[in-house]
């Protein structure tokens, strides 16, 4: 395997306030690599910061061997009366990301509720092909069988899983050379969290390596290859696998204490 993902030294945040510093990660091709950490912590930060949505502060994000940020720091707010984004050019680009294959499905789940199954798909896909990727349209449908029964269903009528998993399937519609999860398992019940561990496995089987976010620790151990514990902020630990511990003793790892 060969890192397809470097992220070095990088540290962001919403001005003034900074959310994670130097952080390290790497994502071997077809690998899923995990991150656990409490509500606040910075994650969906981070991954926002890697998809180019929020400016990196400092680091490096490369991609298949190339960089996607521009080199240096972000140079600091001068006055508090100007406008700091017009003045700074921004270190990286979202659309130049996401042309490169780094794809990032939103925590929640973010969808039109009064378009149907089909209709959404066909939006991804329309989506996909104006930016010069897009995967086979009858994929959704062999990877998450589910979907098909609820092609004609609305997405507010479908349940937390189904809506998940549509939002997995535009994803991979954009033929995803990385997908990154954040917090699929959100508001879901311990039966609905089953079917969407299935779903993963069935994008894991593509061979798509996988950033995965996650508070469900189970959830976690069953689908990782690496799972990295996120510190405020920083990558405090990582671990393959078979070493990831029960909830408990990370959060007591974390906290001294279980939560
Ligand atoms: N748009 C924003 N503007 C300013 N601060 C924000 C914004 N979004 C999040 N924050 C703050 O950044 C910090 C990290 O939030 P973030 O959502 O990255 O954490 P998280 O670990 O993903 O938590 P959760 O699992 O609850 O989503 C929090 O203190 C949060 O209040």
């Amino acid at each position: 395997m060969s890192a397809l993902l470097r992220v070095e030294r990088l540290s962001g945040g919403y001005e003034p306030v900074q959310v994670f510093r130097d952080v390290d990660l790497v994502v071997e091709d077809r690998a899923c690599v995990g991150l656990f950490g409490p509500n606040g912590h910075g994650k969906t930060t981070l991954l926002r910061t890697i998809s180019g949505l929020i400016d990196p502060w400092s680091g490096d994000v490369i991609f298949d061997g190339v960089v996607l940020n521009r080199p240096g720091e972000r140079r600091s707010r001068s006055s508090r009366n100007l406008n700091y984004d017009i003045l700074v050019r921004r270190r990286m680009d979202p659309t130049r990301v996401a042309r490169a294959g780094l794809v990032h499905v939103a925590q929640g789940s973010p969808l039109f509720p009064e378009l149907t199954v089909a209709e959404t798909l066909s939006v991804a896909v329309t989506a996909a092909r104006a930016g010069g990727r897009a995967a086979d349209v009858d994929m959704p449908y062999v990877l998450f069988p589910q979907l098909k029964a609820r092609r004609q269903s609305k997405a507010r009528f479908l349940s937390g899983g189904e809506r998940q998993m549509l939002a997995m399937a535009c994803g991979m519609l954009a033929a995803p050379r990385l997908l990154m999860l954040d917090e699929p398992t959100l508001g879901l019940s311990p039966k609905l969290r089953v079917e969407l561990a299935d779903a993963v496995h069935a994008i894991r089987a593509t061979g798509v390596p996988i950033i995965l976010v996650d508070q469900d620790i189970e959830f976690l151990r069953d689908l990782v290859d690496v799972l990295n514990i996120f510190d405020h902020g920083s990558i405090s630990a990582a671990m393959a696998r078979a070493d990831i511990p029960d909830h408990d003793a990370v959060m007591a790892q974390m906290f001294g204490g279980a939560r």
